[in-house]
């Protein structure tokens, strides 16, 4: 078991490489065997029923939970962004954009400029109590994207926002991730979300990838486009949704 955070392989493109990674607690398997490579530039999605391991798999990536068998290869750079915000109350929107960051102006101005990014420029001084639900999740945006991570890891951060703020922030997201260019692995229930961000599918059940799809279409893609209406259907079946 192992996990390293040196330059994988010969393939400068490629910034996760996963062989053969096993985790359980308890005596109960919650990832068996998994692989996965992830390039620069990638969004890769995890769908699946809840408790088959998505946000186990998500921490293995972050380096916050070591396997117990396989080899896993990540970034040094890599950020986390959660459902929810996990904003330091007593400190201010910039202040929380740059936390755990030398102070200097250097960091002041990125972080000033990752949160124009995500469209809170004016709001450096805000406090978090005064943000709406979809503010702090961007001001949590702002913070992951400030470090220029090489891999983002998003554990159902739109979850908790209406149906037209989460479509906001998944364009938003598509647009940054074109612009910072980093590997991406996002978890969510939403098979809209899916469809809409992933340059690949990736089905988790038992513990296992039960199946991967890789649209061919490019994305940011409208979910409500006939031609994706196949798709739709063989994630719902995947889910065991009908
Ligand atoms: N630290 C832990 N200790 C013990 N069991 C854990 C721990 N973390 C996760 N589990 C168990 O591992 C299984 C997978 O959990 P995980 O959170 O990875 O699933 P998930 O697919 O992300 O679920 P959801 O969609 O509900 O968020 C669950 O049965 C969970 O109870």
């Amino acid at each position: 078991m192992s996990i390293d955070t040196a330059p994988i392989g010969t393939d400068e493109d490629l910034r996760v490489r996963v062989r053969g990674a096993s985790l359980s607690f308890g005596g109960h398997p919650v990832l068996e065997r998994i692989d996965l490579d992830v390039r620069s530039g990638e969004f890769v999605v995890l769908l699946g029923p809840s408790g088959t391991g998505k946000t186990s798999l998500l921490r293995v990536l972050a380096g916050l939970q070591r396997p117990d068998g396989g080899e896993v290869l990540v970034p040094e750079r890599s950020t986390f962004v959660y459902q929810e915000p996990r904003l330091i109350p007593s400190k201010r929107v910039l202040a929380n954009v740059a936390i755990g960051l030398p102070r200097t102006e250097a960091t002041r101005a990125a972080a000033a400029h990752a949160l124009e990014e995500v469209g809170l420029a004016g709001r450096e001084r805000s406090w978090p109590a005064t943000l709406s639900g979809g503010e702090a999740q961007r001001v949590a945006l702002a913070r992951a994207l400030v470090r220029e991570p090489q891999l983002l890891l998003l554990d159902e951060p739109f979850a908790a926002l209406d149906a037209i703020k989460r479509i906001e922030m998944q364009t938003l997201v598509a647009e940054l991730v074109d612009r910072h260019g980093p590997a991406v692995v996002l978890v969510t229930h939403d098979i809209d979300e899916a469809i809409r961000l992933a340059d690949r599918i990736l089905v988790l059940n038992a513990g296992g990838i039960a199946y991967q799809h890789v649209p061919d279409s490019a994305r940011p893609r409208d979910p409500a486009d006939a031609s994706l209406v196949p798709l739709r259907q063989r994630l719902l079946e995947e889910l065991h949704i009908r």
